[in-house]
């Protein structure tokens, strides 16, 4: 399991702290009020902001003091980063060798990454040839090919229209239970954390809460939540 121990992230004069644990292959959704800290919950886990204090773990291996590319960790991120003068084939070979030298199992590695994301035959395409859609699609094959135990998705695809929205939400939870991958997602959208996570951490007063079932702290929110839910065309 993924254990956060009295983990303490500063931020300048912004603290958040977290004592949690999240189950291996769960599908939790981190959301909470605007500048609450979720995105810093996130970097931490990837090794991008150093805890303050406390300890993270995953299956009992103290993770804390690794730097971020010997954690079992993959985010994607909201513009999904992909480079303009690359191919997609080459972009999504970076989430293997940062230099690109890869063997030909690697590179049948980014051909079946590349048709489970819907994306067979599109390998030697540039980003700007691709829609939306494709490019959401390349920056997750970019992340399947890491192989990572988890996965980190910081509002990735707030950028799609909804029906896209739930098309790329789905097929991320359907990749993660095949490949049995624990998936933390930050949304603003209450709808995407009903959509795929039965469990909610919420990030609110300085504080990212143990998991909650979704549909009881969506049904009736704490206090810290419901001013902001309120702001949501939710219900
Ligand atoms: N470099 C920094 N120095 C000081 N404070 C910072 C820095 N970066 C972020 N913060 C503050 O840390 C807090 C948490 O930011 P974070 O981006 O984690 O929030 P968030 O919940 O992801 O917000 P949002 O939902 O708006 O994306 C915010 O109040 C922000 O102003």
């Amino acid at each position: 399991m993924l254990k956060l121990e009295a983990l303490d992230l500063r931020k300048g004069t912004f603290r958040l702290q977290a004592d949690l644990e999240i189950q291996p292959g769960a599908q939790v959704a981190v959301i909470g009020p605007s500048g609450a800290g979720k995105s810093t919950l996130l970097e931490a886990l990837a090794g991008f902001v150093p805890p303050a204090a406390g300890r993270i773990s995953w299956q009992g291996q103290d993770v804390t003091g690794q730097p971020p590319g010997e954690r079992p960790v993959a985010m994607l991120f909201q513009d999904g980063n992909l480079f303009p003068h690359l191919t997609v084939a080459q972009n999504v070979g970076l989430g293997i060798d940062p230099n690109r030298r890869l063997s030909p199992q690697e590179e049948a590695r980014v051909t079946a990454a590349l048709a489970r994301v819907g994306l067979a035959g599109m390998e030697g395409r540039k980003p700007a040839a691709l829609s939306g859609g494709q490019h959401s699609r390349a920056a997750l094959a970019r992340v399947l090919v890491q192989n990572r135990a988890l996965l980190l998705l910081d509002e990735p695809f707030a950028a799609l229209g909804p029906a896209l929205k739930s098309e790329m939400l789905d097929l991320v939870s359907e990749i993660a239970q095949e490949t049995g991958a624990t998936l933390l997602m930050v949304s603003h959208d209450p709808q995407d954390a009903r959509r795929i996570s039965r469990e909610v951490v919420l990030v609110a007063d300085g504080r990212a809460h143990p998991p909650a079932a979704t549909a009881s702290i969506l049904d009736s929110p704490p206090p810290a939540l419901r001013a902001y839910l309120g702001a949501t065309p939710d219900r």
